[in-house]
């Protein structure tokens, strides 16, 4: 695996706990992964949040009752177990924030907190919460840094999810769960057939071509392809992401045979509704980087291109890049909704400095129009 770089912050990464967001699809095998981490030795000390104990209320484990005089409420809706094996569980009954705060009083605990949301929450909304919140600045931001966020994909059901479901706005929460994804766990590949696993995961491909797929049996998988992935803090991996092809599912080897690019053609993906569009970004000048801020400012903010002045349905859910500018300094963008950041990458002399960068954009209404938008915006 390579190793991380990373993008330089004004804050110190290190003073705060790194926080991973679970999603899933019902059923899918959330508490299962979670029981086993909470179960297993592993030697990570993780503080797991969950919704409700359910089937762990039965872990062998001292209950420690943490309400405090000045919150007499706190004692009916958080709690924390202390496991065996290091671990703290601490239930959410009413509000997430409250119970990581009463979480937060007992820091140095633990090293990483993992968060799980309901079967049909979105992340999106979460992940923007924790992740460079200036409103949230003075409080859990100080404390907590996002490191990533899982979705738990049922190998069997996973793509009748996919496609039977929408809301409201026709986009269906299991297609809003991969779409806001870092890491995709597709789990019960002992219930599936190739066939179908594969489609599956074409699936979750068309949807987020960036994000990391693991087959896993049970939520059986090394904890470090779930907790330390810095997908907020680290420079993005396009270029690995982009080169895997749907029957390279095995994304951890290095082998570098399998390096080859089997979709250099394919750079825009679609599936109900939601699709990445991969842009290719060349080295920008001062000017250019001011335009593609103000175009980036555009779509996320006002969910529109800058140059159409017909209201055209465009939402941008998650958006990451790295690129270049004249001179050689590396950018890094992220986004999660209208929130983004572009920031400078520490220098590096082991790193070569690519010429081309790349930018990813998931989301609604990502069809040519916007590569050509973006371009044209780029060399006006
Ligand atoms: N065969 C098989 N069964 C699994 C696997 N993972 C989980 N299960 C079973 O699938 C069922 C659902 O798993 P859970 O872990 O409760 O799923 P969940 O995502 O937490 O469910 P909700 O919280 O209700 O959305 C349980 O009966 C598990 O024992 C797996 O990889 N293979």
């Amino acid at each position: 695996m390579s190793r991380k770089q990373l993008i330089e912050h004004p804050e110190d990464l290190k003073t705060r706990v790194p926080l991973t967001i679970i999603c899933g699809f019902l059923g899918a095998g959330k508490s299962t992964l979670l029981k086993r981490i909470l179960t297993e030795r592993h030697g990570y000390r993780i503080a797991v949040i969950m919704n409700e104990f359910g089937d762990t209320a039965d872990i062998e484990a001292k209950t420690i009752n943490v309400s405090s005089e000045d919150d007499p409420t706190a004692e009916k809706s958080e709690e924390v177990l202390e496991l065996a094996n290091g671990c703290l569980c601490c239930s959410i009954k009413d509000s997430g924030a409250a119970a990581i705060e009463k979480l937060m009083e007992r820091k140095g605990a633990f090293d990483h907190i993992l968060l799980e949301t309901t079967g049909l929450a979105d992340p999106g909304p979460i992940a923007a919460m924790f992740w460079k919140n200036e409103e949230y600045g003075m409080g859990l931001g100080n404390d907590i840094a996002l490191d990533g966020v899982i979705c738990v994909v049922d190998a069997v059901f996973g793509l009748k999810q996919l496609q039977e479901e929408y809301s409201v706005d026709g986009i269906g929460e299991s297609v809003r769960q991969i779409a806001g994804s870092d890491v995709i766990i597709l789990n019960k590949v002992d219930l599936a057939d190739e066939p179908v696993i594969l489609s599956v995961e074409n699936a979750i491909h068309d949807i987020n071509s960036a994000a990391r797929i693991h087959r896993t049996v049970r939520g059986q998988l090394d904890l470090k392809h779930i907790m330390g992935i810095s997908a907020y803090t680290a420079v993005p991996q396009l270029d690995e992401h982009i080169k895997h092809s749907h029957h390279d599912h095995d994304l951890d080897h290095t082998d570098p045979e399998h390096d080859h690019d089997h979709n250099a053609h394919q750079t825009h993906y679609e599936a109900r509704g939601i699709s990445s569009l991969q842009v290719v970004c060349p080295v920008l000048s001062q000017t250019q980087l001011e335009a593609l801020d103000e175009w980036i400012r555009s779509v996320l903010w006002e969910n529109r291109l800058p140059d159409d002045t017909q209201s055209t349905e465009l939402q941008v859910l998650r958006c990451k890049g790295l690129f270049c500018l004249e001179g050689g300094d590396q950018y890094v963008l992220q986004g999660v909704r209208s929130m983004y950041e572009m920031v400078k990458v520490v220098k590096d002399a082991d790193l070569g400095v690519p010429d081309m960068g790349k930018l990813v954009f998931i989301g609604k209404g990502l069809d040519e129009r916007v590569r050509t938008s973006l371009q044209k915006y780029l060399q006006s």
